[in-house]
């Protein structure tokens, strides 16, 4: 097994990867106990109304809703734990835990009256005491949310006036606050915990909509909280499903949630936030992913599941196995929704969504999410969408404006020096003290290598991340970069998306990616929650079929473009459909808007030559996932 420096001392500290992808923070997992599923555990008072009809209002007959501002009156202190408008469905104010049965009680331990959530001795509180606490020591401080430990950093301000778009019939009105929408009370303790004061745009929206009963395909920038937005609906609304009968397998478990992503480091990412979100609700999340063995993830599905975080691959050999059936599940999200529909994940995802026991569509909810949002994958989403909301939260596919884009023009062979250079500056700053985090991407698993290598012997701490590593030691290299004990990680596309790492400063674009979309995901590594972060790009003649989406996505987002790189884009045509941009602020948003357009034209790109004179990379589309690269993926 490879091991490089930075490794070896990744490899010296003592959390080892169980803990890790546990989600359990190091803390021993809890001893196994009967299963019992949460329609048993979660009920709620027997008036309790469905969420369609209570919390959420509509805008009757709305087809196109353009909505800037739409915060305008949110309240930065929200008053959490206060009734929801019209009444709590948790019947004003009682525990959403009301009449649970314990995991390992074996018996219920009241359906009212006496059993209380404070009653030591319930079934429910035994398996709550057991249940390792996410939030670590913060645990006491829920209220302190409300204080001076809000969540810091997040620069609310920056997504005030974010351009909104819904489209669809009978848009429900977006929120406020978090308060406003009836989530359940073990949930709003979380957000507490998270110390989440306000929903951001995406939440706004997304979370009425999904409450709502109604498909979503939701489209917004890097860093703006799209996990919360699908998680917190799909955990209320499991908690408060009520009897539920599930089928009961000797080995197959019938999860009623699914929320697939396309790489494992992202699915533990967000098995990570979920079971925070769902901490103490009795919602069980479980996550699946390839390179890992499968008999611990079998263990762990086999006591219990509800919500299951997976990664396509490993999903479908459960199937396979039928040790897990799709037959119950209610909530379908799909995060990065356009990587799992392009050419590499389709074929498998129509598998697991079409092909198996899921339930078809109107039957489950279905939520896509991503940054990006060709129209072209539009319209293969929407076969998995039933009367859906198209929701645009800033324009398809932008980037943020919190992150400062420089493009350099830089010949192959000086690539390394100039890298070089913006470390030793990079070196000067620092965040809380600690030198702040360097993410580095490259082409090919090999350049990653090669480069990591010139790094460490250069006297820079680096590890890389890419497809030809094993598991354990991409969870390795990730955790020694997350800690600060390597500040600067070289990385192929495997961790361009959804990664959420604090104090990343610096994305640096080494060798630029063939699709404008990609690059929108690398350099939103930075500048995530409302924080700025800094994006250098490395520019030469190989990347000519980038250069005018580049320049116009630069332009879009108030960058400086360098003269040079606007001429070679006055030079060079767009390369096919993939990279072309079109439209203002509200151009080419809900693909339904646009009336027909030609699939092949379109989208994969007629032209194959640029008008510079040069060969042009073939379509945006293909080289960007091609099977070399598809292969970086899980
Ligand atoms: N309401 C909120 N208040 C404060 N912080 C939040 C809120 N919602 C989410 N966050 C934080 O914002 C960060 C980014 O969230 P998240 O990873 O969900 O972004 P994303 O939109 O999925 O990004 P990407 O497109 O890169 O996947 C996370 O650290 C999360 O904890």
């Amino acid at each position: 097994m490879r091991t490089s420096w930075a490794d070896s001392v990744a490899n010296s500290a003592s959390d080892s990867v169980e803990s890790v992808n546990s989600g359990n923070n190091g803390q021993p997992r809890p001893t196994r106990a009967t299963y019992i599923p949460p329609h048993l555990r979660n009920r709620a008072p027997s008036n309790d109304v469905p969420a369609s009809s209570s919390a959420v209002q509509s805008t009757a007959n709305v087809n196109v809703n353009v909505n800037v501002n739409a915060n305008a009156n949110a309240n930065d202190r929200v008053g959490y734990g206060g009734p929801a408008p019209g009444g709590s469905r948790w019947g004003g104010g009682s525990r959403p835990d009301f009449g649970r049965q314990g995991y390992g009680s074996g018996g219920r331990t009241g359906g009212g009256g006496g059993s209380g959530w404070n009653n030591k001795s319930s079934g429910w509180d035994r398996v709550r005491d057991r249940e390792v606490n996410p939030f670590g020591n913060d645990d006491g401080d829920v209220d302190g949310a409300l204080g001076e430990q809000e969540n810091t950093g997040i620069n609310f301000d920056a997504y005030e006036d974010i351009p909104v778009e819904t489209s669809g019939d009978n848009v429900p009105m977006p929120v406020n606050t978090f308060a406003e929408i009836d989530l359940g009370e073990a949930l709003n303790q979380n957000i507490r915990r998270c110390k989440y004061v306000k929903p951001t745009p995406v939440q706004r929206h997304a979370i009425p909509i999904i409450i709502g009963g109604r498909d979503l395909m939701a489209c917004a920038q890097t860093g703006s909280g799209k996990t919360a937005a699908f998680c917190f609906p799909i955990i209320s609304g499991i908690m408060r499903e009520q009897y539920v009968q599930r089928p009961r397998g000797p080995r197959t478990v019938y999860p009623l949630a699914l929320i697939l992503s396309p790489t494992r480091e992202l699915s533990c990412q967000i098995h990570d936030e979920a079971k925070k979100f769902s901490y103490q609700t009795g919602v069980k999340v479980v996550v699946a992913y390839g390179g890992a063995p499968i008999n611990q993830q079998l263990r762990e599905l086999e006591r219990g599941v509800d919500i299951l975080v997976a990664t396509p691959g490993r999903l479908v050999d459960l199937l396979e196995r039928a040790r897990v059936s799709l037959q119950m599940i209610r909530y379908l999200a799909l995060d990065e929704a356009d990587r799992m529909l392009d050419m590499g994940f389709e074929p498998q995802i129509r598998k697991i969504v079409e092909q198996m026991d899921m339930p078809p569509p109107g039957r489950r909810q279905t939520m896509l999410f991503s940054a990006t949002f060709p129209k072209e994958i539009q319209r293969l989403a929407s076969d998995f969408l039933s009367g859906y909301i198209f929701l645009a939260v800033g324009r398809v596919g932008s980037s943020t404006d919190l992150i400062i884009q420089r493009v350099e023009y830089v010949h192959e062979t000086d690539k390394r020096s100039h890298l070089m250079d913006l470390l030793h500056a990079q070196r000067e700053t620092e965040i809380n003290g600690k030198q702040s985090l360097t993410l580095v991407f490259v082409e090919t698993k090999k350049g990653a290598d090669s480069l990591e290598h010139w790094l460490c012997m250069n006297g820079f701490p680096a590890t890389t991340i890419h497809g030809d590593r094993t598991q354990q030691e991409r969870e390795m290299a990730l955790r020694s970069f997350k800690s600060g004990r390597t500040p600067i990680l070289v990385a192929t596309d495997v961790a361009a998306r959804g990664l959420d790492i604090p104090h990343v400063a610096h994305v640096v674009n080494f060798d630029l990616p063939n699709d404008i979309d990609d690059y929108v995901h690398r350099i939103g590594r930075t500048g995530r929650a409302g924080k700025t972060g800094l994006a250098t790009a490395f520019f030469n003649e190989n990347n000519l079929s980038l250069a005018r989406s580049l320049a116009d996505l630069m332009q879009e987002a108030n960058q400086e473009v360098p003269a040079w790189l606007t001429r070679f884009a006055s030079r060079v045509s767009y390369n096919g459909g993939k990279n072309r941009r079109t439209g203002g602020r509200f151009g080419s948003r809900d693909f339904r808007r646009e009336g027909s357009f030609t699939r092949a034209t379109d989208y994969y790109g007629g032209g194959n030559s640029s008008a510079y004179g040069v060969p042009a990379v073939p379509s945006g589309y293909s080289a960007g996932y091609g099977p070399g690269v598809a292969s970086a993926w899980d």
